[in-house]
């Protein structure tokens, strides 16, 4: 796959952590954009999060299988996990690993970005499981900030996640603070369908029902 000038090259950014470019053929992206807008339709839209200190994320979110409140999962399931997320996700660790593990993710946040629109340096740490974190992303190109698992801070990486790009973080990545600082509005390939960036993380909460 080449964006411009130079191909984009698969890569382990560290270990554990492992980006696919383009990943996703574009029949693909196009299915998962128009499921996207298919779950917002429903009785659980894409809705700003409100943290406990009273700030709104800028991200509108939504989620398939167990909910998520920040900063920790409900019981209760809105919108059901489709099985073919789950094997999406299998087939992506297979890409980024090898192997899937026996990956059953019961959780996906599907993350939209409108232009302006960022996600400041968090972990993942609400599940129980260490199983791995897998990422896909729609439409507008993003800095997706990689960091270490002490702060927030520095060291990080910044790494360009386009559309149809897979980002996997598990083993000794899967505790690592991320975010999102910047979205490039309007670099969403023609015919998509989208404007924005649309993001959707697959996890394994390791809660029992
Ligand atoms: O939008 C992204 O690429 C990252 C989303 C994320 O980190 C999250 O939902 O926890
Ligand atoms: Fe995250």
């Amino acid at each position: 796959m080449t964006d411009g000038l130079f191909p984009r090259e698969r890569a382990e950014i560290a270990p554990g952590a492992v980006h696919v470019p383009a990943w996703l053929p574009f029949a693909r992206r196009r299915e998962l954009v128009d499921a996207c807008r298919e779950w917002g339709r429903g009785p659980f839209p894409y809705r700003h999060t409100v943290l406990p200190g009273g700030g709104v994320m800028s991200v509108r979110s939504l989620a398939l299988g167990r909910q998520w409140v920040p900063y920790r999962y409900l019981d209760a399931v809105g919108i059901a996990l489709p099985d073919w997320l789950v094997e999406l996700g299998r087939a992506a660790l297979v890409e980024a690993y090898g192997e899937h593990g026996g990956f059953t993710p019961d959780t996906a946040l599907v993350n939209f970005y409108a232009p302006g629109a960022r996600m400041g340096m968090h972990q993942d740490r609400e599940e129980r499981s260490s199983a791995p974190v897998v990422s896909l992303s729609l439409g507008d190109r993003c800095v997706f900030r990689f960091g270490n698992e002490e702060n927030r801070g520095r060291p990080y990486q910044d790494v360009d996640l386009g559309s149809g790009d897979l980002f996997v973080f598990g083993g000794a990545s899967r505790w690592v603070h991320h975010g999102v600082p910047k979205v490039f509005p309007g670099t969403a390939e023609p015919g998509l369908g989208l404007v924005g960036r649309l993001n959707i993380t697959l996890r394994e909460t390791g809660l029992s029902v």
